[in-house]
């Protein structure tokens, strides 16, 4: 067995938090965005978990090795939900996180600080040839701020108060952000089986 993963993720924020969670077991990342011209592979389901089954199946499909994706986003309690598995395209333009902030403060204007719970989910799914694919996931809670603070992460970070810091996602350094993320609460509940994947025989 090699000592890469491959992860089904076009975004440079997930891929260098992914390089960093993965460096503590001696292990590598490859991801889409070394793959040159790569299309975007898209995401059709109704949920986190069947989004990232759909990136870990079809790049494991293609290139015949594990493949490991990761479908994440923000639930808003007075939205609903919203933008959830939207989180990506919540402003209409794809991956456009400036927009995407700028929307999120715009429809949580009127509402008070304490109905301003929300929190980060990530389902991961681990595609395997010739198996069943493998789904764990983590969650972080925090509230939707007023307006950004911190200039670190990715996405929603500098608008996400995580409650366990008691700061925004964004004032975290990529070291800190690890320990409390919903990514990382998923990969901790991935590696036992990592473990036996990765473990030399
Ligand atoms: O830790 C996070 N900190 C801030 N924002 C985050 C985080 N985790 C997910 N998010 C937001 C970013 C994006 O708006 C959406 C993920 O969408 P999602 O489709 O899973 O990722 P993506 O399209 O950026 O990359 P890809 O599909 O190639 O993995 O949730
Ligand atoms: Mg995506």
């Amino acid at each position: 067995m090699t000592n890469k993963v491959m992860i089904a993720t076009k975004n440079k924020g997930k891929a260098s938090e992914f390089a960093t969670l993965f460096s503590q077991f001696g292990l590598e990342v490859s991801t889409l965005l070394d793959i040159e011209n790569h299309p975007d592979i898209e995401e059709t389901g109704n949920t986190f978990e069947e989004n990232a089954r759909i990136k870990a199946e079809t790049l494991s499909l293609e290139l015949n090795e594990m493949v490991l994706a990761d479908d994440s986003g923000l639930i808003v309690d007075e939205l609903d939900g919203a933008p959830g598995i939207y989180s990506a395209r919540y402003a209409g333009v794809e991956k456009n996180d400036e927009a995407n902030i700028d929307k999120l403060l715009y429809e949580m204007r009127d509402v008070p600080e304490n109905k301003r719970t929300a929190r980060f989910y990530c389902a991961l799914a681990l595609a395997i040839p010739g198996e069943e694919t493998i789904f764990v996931s983590g969650k972080c809670e925090g509230k939707i701020l007023t307006e950004r603070h911190g200039v670190n992460g990715f996405g929603y970070d500098p608008i996400f108060f995580a409650s366990e810091v008691g700061k925004s996602m964004a004032e975290l350094t990529n070291k800190e952000k690890n320990k409390i993320s919903h990514r990382s609460e998923a990969l901790k509940n991935l590696e036992p089986i990592l473990r036996d994947l990765f473990i030399q025989k």
